[in-house]
């Protein structure tokens, strides 16, 4: 679905990323992993062509990405950002629906589109659709970025921390929309730094360190030792920690 092909990427004088070859595959929820600084955020944004490489190339689909027309890039895949930018006044609907802008549908008509209200339903934000957007917490804030990518409906959804901001229960509620989405088929990319959802609900791992790939394995695989070569850190499996699991009323969880 997705392709890097020795991807690289170079900001003035510094390396940022080297060499990335790797496949995204439909039907899966790849985790993006790694230190802050590892380069994680490049290459998604690579991966969304909204810089371009300076070394490989990113296959969308078969076909070099940056021979796609802009129309038919923006309805391929869908970003939604590491950094919330500040809402202009509006409500929440309606950011959403800048999602549809992609399908060239007109203001009034993409309001209406279906796929707005269910990216509402999906990020639990049905209930602030009348708000103004920049009224919203940072959690709410931050679900609204995944609200207005899930609204392109697109086969390929490249989240950059969709659950850094938000609490336990959210968390669980955008991971298995996410997982919902590709057991439907799509390709979801994730930037995730919460290693237990990582591991829960990712098909794949990716750990990036110092703007290079280093390994591509399931989650299973994710070792003490792998870990502590990433992050310098030791783990520990507590068998008796306490940590949010499940939702205790699916469908059912509060605002922030
Ligand atoms: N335009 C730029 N010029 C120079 N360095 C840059 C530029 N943009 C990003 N960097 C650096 O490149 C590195 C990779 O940044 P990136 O945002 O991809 O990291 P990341 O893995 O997503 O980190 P985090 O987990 O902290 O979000 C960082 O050290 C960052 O400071």
């Amino acid at each position: 679905m997705l392709e890097a092909q020795r991807l690289g990427y170079v900001a003035g004088q510094t390396r940022l990323l080297s060499g990335v070859t790797a496949h995204f595959a439909a039907g899966a929820v790849t985790g993006l992993i790694g230190p802050n600084g590892a380069g994680k955020s490049t290459l998604l944004r690579l991966l969304a062509g909204l810089v371009a490489p300076t070394e490989g190339q990113v296959l969308c689909q078969g076909a070099p990405l940056s021979g796609l027309p802009v129309g038919e890039r923006a309805r391929a895949m869908a970003y939604m950002p590491q950094d919330v930018p500040p809402f202009p006044p509006m409500p929440v609907r309606e950011v959403a629906s800048l999602g549809r802008l992609a399908h060239g549908e007109s203001a009034a008509c993409a309001l209406r589109h279906p796929a707005v209200q269910q990216a509402l339903d999906m990020t639990g934000l049905a209930q602030f659709g009348t708000r103004e957007a920049s009224c919203l917490s940072g959690g709410e804030r931050a679900r609204l970025m995944l609200a207005r990518a899930l609204a392109v409906d697109a086969p390929i959804l490249l989240a950059d921390e969709p659950v850094a901001a938000l609490d336990p229960a959210q968390a669980l509620m955008v991971m298995q929309v996410l997982r919902g989405l590709a057991a439907l088929g799509r390709c979801v990319v994730v930037v995730i730094h919460d290693l237990l959802l990582a591991t829960r609900f990712c098909n794949t791992l990716m750990l990036l360190r110092e703007g290079a790939l280093q390994d591509v394995l399931p989650p299973a695989d994710l070792t003490d030792a792998r870990v502590r070569s990433i992050y310098g850190v030791t783990t520990r499996r507590v068998e008796n920690g306490l940590v949010p699991w499940a939702l205790s009323e699916p469908g059912q969880v509060a605002g922030d």
